[in-house]
């Protein structure tokens, strides 16, 4: 079970390598420009390399239009970053070929935008090592999303491929749960969502009851380790 965030922002993965078992940071365009434009891209990308050290995936979105545009993008954030980022590519026809030649390559492949099995099994059979349904959007578009997280699951199984499933676009926590449960491998959310589950009133006034109950026996502000020896 993997759990990235969805975020180039640096106090957010900052708070997240050191609060979280996080396995990961993923970004696309958007995230980007929610962040407002960065002066170095490639030196923000860097730093968010040195946070989540080498042990966590890093996962940059390629922008270009045409194979050898998405393939351009994917040489030029494993020069200026490292070989090991995952290059995000979305799963259309000349994706799926940019897919094909980055894994001859060597390169590390997470195939984006996925909306439908049909999508998903393609990306499997080009060798990606992610794949990422857009769980919320296709819950709006009326698409059983947790159906083709387990149909895809029950492929790579049957393929016996490397492919894991990143199932990524989270409005709320029981889509998360529910991915899990479908057989997604890993999910990648906004840290506004684990701030939200984790900061959830009812967590809170259990955490005050215990502290008042314990206080109330030994004294304010007691720990256990500050009972006598
Ligand atoms: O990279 C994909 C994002 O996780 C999509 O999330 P969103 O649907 O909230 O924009």
């Amino acid at each position: 079970m993997e759990w990235l965030l969805d975020t180039i922002n640096l106090a957010a993965i900052e708070k997240g390598v050191r609060d979280l078992p996080l396995a990961g940071v993923t970004s696309n365009p958007t995230i980007v420009r929610r962040e407002g434009k960065v002066d170095d891209f490639f030196e923000h990308l860097r730093q968010i390399r040195r946070l989540i050290g080498d042990e966590r995936t890093l996962h940059v979105q390629a922008v270009g239009q045409t194979t050898a545009g998405i393939l351009a993008d994917a040489h030029r954030i494993m020069t200026e970053v490292d070989s090991a980022t995952y290059i995000k590519i979305p799963t259309n026809a000349a994706g799926l070929a940019a897919m094909k030649q980055l894994k001859a390559e060597g390169g590390h492949v997470t195939a984006t935008a996925i909306y439908s099995e049909f999508q998903g099994r393609l990306a499997i059979a080009a060798g990606a090592d992610y794949l990422a349904p857009y769980v919320n959007r296709m819950v709006n578009m009326n698409i059983d999303a947790n159906q083709v997280i387990a149909h895809l699951a029950a492929q790579i199984e049957r393929d016996h491929a490397a492919t894991k499933i990143l199932a990524a676009s989270f409005h709320t926590v029981q889509q998360v749960n529910d991915a899990f449960t479908a057989g997604a491998q890993a999910v990648t959310m906004g840290p506004e969502l684990i701030d939200q589950a984790l900061g959830t009133p009812a967590i809170n006034d259990a955490v005050a009851q215990f502290t008042t109950d314990w206080e109330s026996l030994y004294g304010e502000g007691s720990t256990i380790n500050q009972l006598p020896e």
